[in-house]
C-alpha cells in the first residue's frame, strides 16, 4: 500500500473513531502515525537531490520575506498591486495567479519580499509534489500573509490552517515546552516537572516504538502538553513554527457587525482593496510582527542620516551587521561604537558578538 492510501485510511479511521476515555490511547497512536506518513510524503525519494520541487523556488532577497496564501479570488493579487512594487493581473476569473511571482514592498527603509505560497486548494498536501513546494517556499518565509474573503464562511480558513499544519507548518505557535534528547541507548526516561494533564506515558511509550525510537530522555516542562504537541517534539526537525496574518478582504461587502466580530480575532486585520481600506494597518502590522531592526550607520564626524536605516532581523550582533554590509568586511572589523538603547553608555565601544536594538546608531571602526 502506498503513503498515500495509508494516510487516507488513517483519516478515515480517525473520523469514525469516537473520541472517550477509552478510546484516547488508540487515537493518540493513530496522530503519530499520520504524522509519520505525512513526513515520508514531503521528504525527497531516496536518490533525488532535491528537496524543494520545481518551479516555485524564488530566489530570496531582501531584508524579510513574506508568503502571501489564499483561495483564488480572495483578491490577493489586488493586494500585490497595492503595496508592492510588482504588476500582478487582476482577471473576473479563478486562477489567474499561477506562479510565485516575488513582489517588494518597501517601508521603513526594509525590502520586503511577497512570495504566493504555491496556490493551495483543498487537498493540495497529499499530492507529493504541491506538499513539497509548499514547504520550500515556506520554509524560507518570515512571515505568513494568509488572505481570507471576508464575504466567504469559516471554511476558507480552517481549510487552509489544515493544509499548513498537514505539511508541518505551525501557525502562531510556541515550540511545545518538552525537551527530547535521543540517546544512544539507556532505553526511555519519561519525567515532567508537573505531572502532565493530557499526556499519559504509555501512549507516549507506544507512539516512540511506532518511531523506532528505543533510547531517549524526555523532559515534559509544561503540565497542559497534548499529545499533538508530544508528536510534533518528535518530529521537530521536520516543523516550522511561523507567525500568520489573517488578512480578510472584502470587508466592504459585508456588514459592520460582521467586520466589528472578525476585526476583534487574534492576529487579524480587515481590509478591503477596493475601497482602499485597511491597508496601511495591514502593512503596520507586517512591520510589527517581522520584528526588524533598524540602525543608522555613521561615519566618523558626520551625523547619520536618519532618512535612510539599514535594516536587519531582531536579535542581530555587529557581525551580522558587518555580513550585511558586505561579506568580507568583518575581517577588516577593528571595533564598533555604539548609541541607543543596546548601549550601556553613549556610545559603548563594542565587539562582533554586541547585539543591537531598534534604532541603534552604529559605527564601525576598521583596521
Ligand atoms: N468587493 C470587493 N471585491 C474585491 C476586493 N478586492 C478584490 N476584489 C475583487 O475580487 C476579484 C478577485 O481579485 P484578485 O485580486 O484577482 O484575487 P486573487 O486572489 O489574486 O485571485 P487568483 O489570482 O484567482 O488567485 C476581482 O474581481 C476583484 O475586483 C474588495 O476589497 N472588495
Amino acid at each position: 500500500m502506498g503513503v498515500l492510501e495509508k494516510i487516507q485510511q488513517i483519516q478515515e479511521e480517525l473520523a469514525r473513531t469516537q473520541k472517550n476515555k477509552a478510546t484516547e490511547y488508540h487515537i493518540g497512536l493513530l496522530k503519530g502515525k499520520l504524522a509519520r506518513y505525512r513526513q515520508q510524503l514531503l521528504e525527497p525519494p531516496p536518490g533525488s537531490s532535491s528537496s524543494s520541487g520545481t518551479g516555485f523556488e524564488v530566489s530570496k532577497s531582501g531584508d524579510a520575506r513574506v508568503a502571501l496564501i489564499g483561495f483564488p479570488s480572495v483578491g490577493k493579487s489586488s493586494l500585490l498591486g497595492k503595496i508592492t512594487s510588482t504588476k500582478s493581473e487582476v482577471a473576473q476569473y479563478s486562477f489567474t495567479t499561477l506562479t510565485s511571482v516575488p513582489g517588494v514592498l518597501q517601508y521603513e527603509g526594509a525590502e520586503i519580499q511577497i512570495v504566493d505560497l504555491p496556490g493551495i486548494i483543498k487537498g493540495a498536501s497529499e499530492g507529493k509534489g504541491r506538499g513539497r513546494q509548499v514547504v520550500a517556499t515556506a520554509k524560507t518565509a518570515d512571515l505568513i500573509l494568509m488572505v481570507l474573503d471576508a464575504t466567504k464562511g469559516a471554511d476558507q480558513r480552517l481549510i487552509l490552517e489544515r493544509e499548513l499544519e498537514s505539511v508541518g507548518i505551525r501557525l502562531n505557535k510556541a515550540k511545545p515546552n518538552i525537551s527530547f534528547k535521543l540517546k544512544q541507548n539507556g532505553g526511555i526516561k519519561f519525567s515532567s516537572t508537573n505531572p502532565p494533564r493530557y499526556l499519559n506515558e504509555k501512549l507516549c511509550q507506544a507512539i516512540l516504538r511506532d518511531y523506532r525510537i528505543h533510547n531517549a530522555d524526555i523532559l515534559i516542562r509544561d503540565d497542559s502538553c497534548t499529545v499533538e504537541d508530544f508528536i510534533d517534539v518528535i518530529n521537530e526537525n521536520h516543523l516550522h513554527y511561523i507567525g500568520c496574518i489573517y488578512a480578510y478582504n472584502k470587508v466592504d461587502a459585508v456588514s459592520l457587525e460582521e467586520v466589528d466580530r472578525i476585526a476583534r480575532e487574534p492576529n487579524t486585520v480587515v481590509m478591503s482593496c477596493e475601497m482602499n481600506l485597511g491597508i496601511q494597518d495591514l502593512v503596520e502590522e507586517i512591520w510589527y510582527r517581522l520584528h526588524m531592526t533598524r540602525l543608522y550607520t555613521k561615519r566618523r564626524g558626520v551625523n547619520p542620516n536618519f532618512n535612510d536605516p539599514m535594516v536587519v532581523r531582531q536579535d542581530s550582533t555587529i557581525e551580522d551587521v558587518c555580513n550585511s554590509i558586505h561579506k568580507d568586511f568583518k575581517s577588516q572589523f577593528k571595533y564598533a561604537l555604539v548609541w541607543g538603547s543596546s548601549a550601556k553608555h553613549s556610545p559603548q565601544k563594542c565587539g562582533l558578538g554586541h547585539k543591537v536594538h531598534d534604532q541603534d546608531v552604529v559605527s564601525i571602526v576598521t583596521k
